[in-house]
């Protein structure tokens, strides 16, 4: 979808259940922004969108440069879309048992997001979690599903969930940098030879979210 409104309640495995809304809609291209209006709302939308664009290609032409392969090959499969996700998390008297959002790795090529000072995100590493510190003004970026696949496994897709706070409201506003629905993903054909056998079978990205948001199996080669 490329806008909306939701009221995320989640149940995972062990039973506890997050809890966040949301607001999200596309700010790139141009011809999928959406909403319009207000008119000075799109306008701040249109600005910050430049800088996080420049941002995200040059990170992606440096991950590209990591994977010995020309400087726009990440960006021409993963930079189709910019979506914006705003997460609201109302205090919860009880942040021990519930959470944000349950462990997940996300959707999209690469994710980058700020934050209000509440702190909440944390990443799994090595099977630890590590609470990611907030430093005003710093932007988190995240390496997501589909540069995973491209990279044939090279750069892993990061694992985080977050928490919420017993009395303040905890907000993040997320950049999913992801590739258009009927982009074919898989690994890069560079990146294949007889040690490197291929970890993911090309996918076109709507089919990827499809099966991710059901829970159903990727049928990937290595599993
Ligand atoms: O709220 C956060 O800090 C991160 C949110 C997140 O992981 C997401 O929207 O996918
Ligand atoms: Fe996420």
């Amino acid at each position: 979808m490329s806008g909306g409104y939701a009221r995320k309640y989640t149940l995972d495995l062990e039973k506890r259940r997050g809890t966040v809304d949301q607001l999200f809609h596309n700010i790139w291209p141009p011809s999928a922004v959406n909403p319009r209006n207000p008119q000075d709302y799109r306008e701040v939308n249109e600005e910050c969108t430049k800088h996080v664009k420049m941002l995200s290609e040059k990170i992606m032409e440096w991950l590209s440069e990591g994977l010995g392969l020309r400087r726009e090959a990440i960006n021409e499969v993963v930079g189709g879309e910019y979506l914006l996700n705003v997460n609201y998390y109302p205090p919860c008297p009880h942040p021990d048992v519930i959470r944000g959002l349950n462990p997940h790795t996300d959707v999209s090529g690469l994710t980058l997001l700020i934050t209000n000072e509440i702190p909440g995100f944390q990443v799994f590493k090595d099977d630890q979690l590590i609470e990611v510190e907030y430093i005003p003004f710093a932007v988190i970026v995240n390496i997501s599903d589909q540069i995973l696949r491209l990279s044939n496994g090279r750069y892993k897709s990061v694992l985080h969930q977050t928490t919420v706070d017993k009395e303040r409201i905890r907000m993040s506003w997320v950049v999913l940098v992801r590739p258009t629905k009927d982009t074919v993903v898989g690994p890069f054909p560079e990146l294949i030879g007889q040690d490197d056998p291929p970890k993911f079978r090309p996918m076109l990205y709507k089919d990827y979210i499809y099966r991710k948001v059901r829970y159903l199996p990727f049928s990937d080669l290595d599993s």
